[in-house]
């Protein structure tokens, strides 16, 4: 059943269209009773388009929506803060989604009535597979935790995690979306390179990545355990897989999540 909680989304860019959507298509709230605004007029038509309430400024958002998503770019996050303070009373629940926005400083710009929580989400919320995290701060409590698992667990799985670890959830899986989709590119390149049709290989491609993905999440196998069942001896695969380590994939990811969270530590100061 949809909540009849009000939500509202200050910043109507990509990461709030994909919780929205996201939110609606999982009948978790009416589109109408979602309100947002943006500086950008053709971001409020398409909010408007998906049936969502664009309203004029950060101040009506915090007038009509009892849960309020910060979605603007970090450095904007402390002056809307500021700006919507007044009116912030104990019923609002401001959910900063920002990058590196600490507790502290969303804190310190909101004033003492409202209940903070920070979360990091991803895109892929828009298909039902979020990959999310939030920490509790100023004055939420076990009642609004369970609001905001409800809501991301319909759009995928959320962890609650110390702040001191959300800039590791950033650079892992907020900005992950983006190395997959490089793999997948890539990939379908790899296929295009060896004869297949583009649409045939991005296919196989993506699907490749989803079923990989699956087999993690339903055996529980190690991913080492899992690639070893594909490298028959002598094999195509490893030959691949040799490919891949003498380029330094592995040394490559894990200094793109270090290089991402590092970023995230940044904003943060
Ligand atoms: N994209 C992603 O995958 C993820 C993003 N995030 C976080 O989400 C936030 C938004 O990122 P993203 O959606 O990518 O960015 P976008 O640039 O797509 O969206 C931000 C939107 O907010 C608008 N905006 C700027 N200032 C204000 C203001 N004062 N009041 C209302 N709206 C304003 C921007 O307008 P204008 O263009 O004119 O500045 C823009 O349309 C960031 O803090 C980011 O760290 C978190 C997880 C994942
Ligand atoms: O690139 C960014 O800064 C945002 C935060 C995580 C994903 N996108």
């Amino acid at each position: 059943m949809p909540t009849e909680t009000k939500i509202g989304f200050i910043g109507a860019g990509q990461m709030a269209e994909a919780l929205a959507r996201g939110f609606i298509n999982q009948n978790m709230v009416e589109a109408e009773h979602v309100f947002c605004t943006d500086p950008v007029e053709a971001r409020k038509e398409v909010f408007r388009s998906f049936g969502t309430v664009p309203v004029d400024g950060n101040i009506a958002v915090a007038e009509a929506a009892e849960v309020i998503f910060i979605a603007v770019k970090p450095q904007y996050v402390p002056v809307v803060l500021r700006e919507i303070s007044p009116k912030l009373t104990e019923k609002h629940l401001i959910v900063s989604i920002a990058a590196g926005v600490t507790l502290a400083v969303l804190t310190e710009a909101a004033g003492p009535k409202a209940k903070i929580i920070r979360v990091m989400p991803n895109t892929p919320c828009l298909v039902g597979e979020t990959a999310a995290a939030m920490c509790l701060g100023h004055g939420a409590g076990s009642a609004d935790a369970d609001l905001l698992q409800r809501l991301f667990e319909s759009v995928g799985r959320i962890f609650r995690v110390d702040e001191k670890l959300l800039s590791a959830v950033t650079g892992l899986s907020g900005s992950g979306p983006a190395y997959i989709f490089l793999v997948i590119e890539a990939l379908s390149d790899g296929g295009v390179r060896a004869g297949l049709p583009r649409d045939v290989a991005q296919a196989l491609a993506a699907q490749t990545v989803l079923g990989s993905a699956k087999l993690v999440l339903e055996t529980g196998k190690h991913p080492g355990a899992l690639k070893d069942m594909v490298t028959s001896p002598a094999g195509t695969t490893i030959a691949g897989v040799h490919e891949l380590e003498k380029a330094g994939i592995r040394a490559a990811f894990m200094n793109a999540v270090t290089a991402a969270s590092a970023r995230a530590d940044e904003l943060a100061e």
